[in-house]
């Protein structure tokens, strides 16, 4: 089977909770724009309510601009998104807060996304205040929503700089859901945290998604990561899809040389392993980014592939089904083992 478009697709029974189909994001205007490589080039996939998408990649290869156009502070190139099938693309921002609530967002610095001059309390009520609850409701409802991310009700009393990372990064996902949303973008929600924070935040939310039936479009630049809270993940390179598919086969079975560059290239915390990992990659050939510029028209990973061949460099490779995964690689069949 092959994908004319770059897109990931579960076999969802309603309609997807998220849809964003051949999204292009260009940054700059006019002239400039048409220039510039796009930062998101053809981008499809959805997510069902209740799953969670994994959005991988390295330093701008486009995760954030694809959860900015989402959430409509960047205006897409072309392409759509979709909330719960609603076509919200081209909405200003004031359409957009009508069916805002259904849609939020957890930033990865707990630090400068919460207001350190107003209490907890004023921050929960903000978004309910747009929805029209107000007064005792909206603190019934701001101190629930602190109860429900393992923090006490009176919290809503305290100031952000009284909490830790790991307890910020909770009242920053108690403000995402107090408006009762379907999605929520997670733009690496956990990078900022020591590990074991880290772990219990991935814990808290997965268990939050499973019990509303929460949608998470969950952007992080580590594989390992995403693996332990999406279903199926998506892994970019300079905008483009090069690999989708179930987050385990795509972890542990890459089909795109990408793939298998970004898993060698994950730290791990036993220095051995570390060091072999180094070394299999040395050895397989990959180059390093930045390297070269990719023709336009071919594999944008071709200036660091070891398996490239002319076809690469001078056409772009289809999404296409190999093995349990859909690779962007003409050659995924010859794609090494981890
Ligand atoms: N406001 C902007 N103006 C111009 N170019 C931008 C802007 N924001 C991002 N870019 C460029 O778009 C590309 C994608 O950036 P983006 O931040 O989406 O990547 P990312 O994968 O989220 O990276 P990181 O993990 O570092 O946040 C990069 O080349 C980046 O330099």
């Amino acid at each position: 089977m092959t994908a004319t478009a770059q897109t990931a697709s579960a076999v969802p029974s309603t309609v997807p909770a998220l849809e964003v189909k051949d999204l292009v994001v260009r940054y700059g205007r006019g002239r400039r724009a048409r220039k510039d490589v796009p930062a998101v080039d053809g981008v499809s996939f959805d997510i069902a309510p209740g799953e969670t998408l994994g959005v991988v990649g390295e330093s701008g290869s486009g995760k954030s601009t694809i959860g900015k156009a989402v959430l409509g502070l960047q205006a897409p190139s072309a392409g759509t998104v979709k909330l719960n099938g609603q076509d919200i693309t081209s909405l200003s921002l004031k359409q957009r807060s009508r069916v805002v609530a259904d849609l939020r967002v957890v930033f990865q610095d707990p630090y400068s996304s919460l207001n350190p001059s107003r209490t907890i309390g004023q921050t929960l009520v903000e978004p309910l205040r747009l929805m029209g609850i107000r007064g005792a409701d909206a603190l019934g409802r701001a101190r629930a929503g602190l109860e429900s991310v393992g923090l006490p009700g009176d919290a809503v009393d305290r100031y952000p700089s009284q909490f830790s990372g790991g307890q910020r990064q909770r009242v920053a996902i108690a403000r995402a859901l107090v408006c009762e949303p379907k999605v929520v973008v997670l733009d690496e929600p956990v990078s900022a945290l020591d590990l074991s924070t880290q772990a219990q935040v991935l814990n808290l939310l997965a268990d939050l998604r499973d019990q509303r039936g929460l949608a998470f479009l969950f952007i992080a630049h580590d594989l390992g990561v995403v693996r332990f809270l999406a279903q199926r993940t998506v892994v970019l390179y300079r905008g483009q899809v090069m690999e989708t598919g179930p987050v385990d086969a795509v972890s542990s079975a890459p089909r795109h040389p990408y793939t298998v560059a970004l898993t060698a290239a994950a730290p791990v915390p036993r220095p051995a392993e570390q060091a072999a990992r180094r070394q299999a990659r040395e050895a397989a050939g990959f180059g390093v980014a930045g390297a070269a510029q990719p023709s336009a028209t071919g594999c944008p990973f071709v200036p660091r592939c070891p398996l490239s061949t002319d076809l690469c460099a001078d056409q772009r490779p289809p999404l296409r089904l190999v093995d349990a995964n859909l690779a962007a690689c003409h050659h995924a069949e010859r794609v090494p083992a981890l």
